[in-house]
């Protein structure tokens, strides 16, 4: 985890594309095969019918009764275009559940990645990978494949059938066809250039539109919106380029297929003439051979453009495999039912990884050293420290001097470079990191609300949580008014990334979602900066109070609400430079004194 996640260089997927497609096809083989052998028969169908429009002439021009030839021809007109309708839905059906596989599969890859992995990312790019990228799967399966598959076999069908006909003209058509694979063979990389280039585009235009989703507040304050609107446009123009040049090459390559054909149709028409004429052939043989060569143009056009579509196809597979190849971590368990109620006064532990009650963790650092990926400085260096189980631990420190990041190894979001971290006696790394996070209740700097209800926002990690336990945590955390304000309703929505709540309330929301799973060991990374004085004296109390049953670590920058710590850390360039009790440092400490002081707390 802790290397660093850039994305794979696309050449370097190249041929993994090809598996890739085999793998999305594969669960869904047997309707595909269906489907593609009802479009095959029906292609087929198709290819018998100049030979019955043969016989019909023949019949014509010979006297003899046509019934019989027109019922034939009929009937393979009619069979054929029902064929080809059952055979188009069942392959669409096949592309549609392909699509949803590759959907499923990239978002389950996507929440799994780890932290390093995702911070690489531009959100928004991976948001039009997930989208548009796996859209173009459907185009792989409906049209790419099929159309290769059925174009090949009336190109191959027709080619023999003309064969049977007349082996001269066949060899004037062979000779038009391979010139026309030619002139594709030079314009298909193009195309993928195209397609690939068009995809980023869209990937970039997506990493632009979130940038400002994500800072509304700071564009419209800094009046940026026209700059962002440029960058935003930049990619889209590039993507409409893109587009372009793609429809620039697709038509080059329809129309230089459509023109071959009729080339062919004219050639082997004065060649055709000329062989009827000094009796090589028949009539009837030259007008099957030209109907041959008329029908040509669809399997060649849908040649062209499975190829088109295959290399659409293939730039957003490359796109899609650049994902699932980032590294993850393993799959999150489900999360529990509720847990036993609580008896006696004693806290019970409500873990989604099934932790048990067992009571608060010790935790300690051994010679630890992180840096973080593309940095040159650790940000944590040579850290040594013992959290006894229960207990109010906090860290203290300038800004940048590693406390967010001792709590970010703790929850291993990172790995430490060197050195080693344990939990209750075990290796850090030897936890399961379901069990790891389900024992632990974090509450990150920038506070997350997710959008829906206070219900799941306070029961989002705790999905069986009752509403009494819900209440109660509102009641600790004096989220109470809040509740009122939305009419008692825990059910009432909350607008997306919280915006509808104060900065206060949000960081209340976050610690009463740490607090009702009812953690073993409790980080709480700046959690009450936002307070106001009144409640700051309030949570300052619940957490010491949790503290007595509860391993709690604390990030603060107010000195004033860990001055009854059991134990002060405190850090500077990421080492802890002296540890002891708020009086003991005040003494000991030049650092501590120095920021005592700067608060006024001496
Ligand atoms: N995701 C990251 N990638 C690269 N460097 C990082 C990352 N997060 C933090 N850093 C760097 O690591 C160092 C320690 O950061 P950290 O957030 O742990 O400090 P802190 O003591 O919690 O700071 P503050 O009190 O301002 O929150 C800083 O130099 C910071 O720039």
């Amino acid at each position: 985890m802790t290397t660093e996640a850039a994305m794979p260089q696309p050449g370097r997927r190249g041929a993994q594309w090809m598996r890739m497609l085999v793998a999305h096809v594969r669960p869904h083989g047997t309707t595909f095969i269906v489907a593609a052998v009802l479009l095959l028969t029906s292609s087929l169908l198709g290819l018998l019918q100049p030979l019955a429009a043969k016989g019909l002439i023949d019949s014509l021009t010979g006297g003899s009764p046509i019934g019989r030839a027109l019922t034939v021809l009929m009937l393979l007109v009619v069979v054929a275009a029902i064929l080809l309708g059952v055979g188009n839905y069942l392959m669409l059906r096949t592309a549609e559940s392909i699509v949803l596989d590759g959907r499923r599969g990239l978002v389950q890859h996507l929440f799994r990645l780890s932290i390093t992995s995702m911070r690489s990312q531009q959100p928004g790019d991976l948001l039009a990978r997930v989208t548009t990228d796996t859209s173009m799967l459907r185009q792989i399966a409906s049209q790419g494949l099929i159309d290769l598959l059925t174009g090949g076999v009336m190109l191959l069908g027709a080619l023999l059938l003309m064969a049977v006909l007349d082996l001269v003209l066949l060899g004037i058509t062979v000779a038009v066809v391979l010139l026309l694979v030619l002139l594709l063979a030079v314009i298909m990389p193009r195309i993928r250039t195209a397609a690939l280039r068009a995809q980023e585009s869209v990937g970039t235009m997506g990493a632009a539109v979130e940038r400002v989703l994500g800072a509304f507040t700071t564009v419209k304050a800094s009046g940026t919106e026209a700059v962002e609107m440029e960058r935003v446009d930049v990619a889209s123009r590039e993507a409409y380029q893109q587009g372009l040049s793609l429809a620039r090459w697709n038509s080059v390559a329809g129309t230089a297929a459509g023109l071959a054909i009729q080339v062919a149709f004219l050639v082997v028409l004065g060649v055709g003439g000329a062989r009827v004429a000094n009796g090589s052939m028949t009539v009837s043989a030259l007008v099957a051979f030209l109907l041959y060569v008329a029908y040509l143009t669809h399997p060649v056009l849908q040649l062209v453009s499975a190829n088109s579509f295959l290399q659409a196809g293939r730039a957003a597979l490359t796109r899609i495999i650049e994902v699932t190849a980032l590294p993850a971590e393993p799959l999150a368990l489900p999360p529990s039912g509720p847990s036993p109620a609580t008896t006696g006064s004693g806290p019970t532990r409500r873990t989604s990884g099934g932790a048990g009650d067992l009571g608060p963790a010790s935790v300690i650092f051994d010679r630890v050293w992180f840096t973080y990926p593309g940095r040159d400085e650790p940000a944590v260096r040579d850290l040594t420290l013992t959290v006894p189980a229960s207990g109010l631990t906090a860290l203290v420190g300038p800004s940048g001097s590693g406390k967010t990041t001792v709590l970010s190894l703790l929850e291993r979001f990172y790995d430490p470079n060197r050195g080693r971290l344990w939990l209750d006696g075990r290796d850090l790394r030897r936890w399961d990191l379901n069990e790891l996070r389900a024992n632990i209740g974090y509450v990150e700097q920038d506070v997350a609300v997710l959008a829906g209800t206070l219900r799941e926002n306070i029961a989002y990690a705790t999905p069986g949580a009752s509403e009494a336990e819900i209440r109660a945590v509102l009641r600790t955390t004096r989220l109470l008014p809040l509740l009122d304000q939305l009419g008692g309703d825990l059910d009432a929505e909350i607008k997306h990334r919280g915006v509808s709540l104060s900065g206060g309330e949000r960081q209340r929301v976050a610690i009463a979602r740490a607090l009702l799973r009812r953690p073993r060991l409790l980080l709480l990374d700046e959690a009450t900066s936002q307070l106001d004085a009144t409640n700051e004296a309030a949570l300052r109390d619940v957490i010491q109070e949790i503290s007595h049953h509860t391993t709690v670590i604390v990030v603060a920058h107010r000195l004033s609400t860990v001055q009854d710590a059991a134990q002060i850390v405190v850090m500077q360039h990421g080492r802890a430079r002296a540890t002891g009790r708020h009086t003991t440092l005040l003494r000991t400490d030049p650092l501590y004194a120095e920021l005592a002081a700067e608060q006024a707390l001496v």
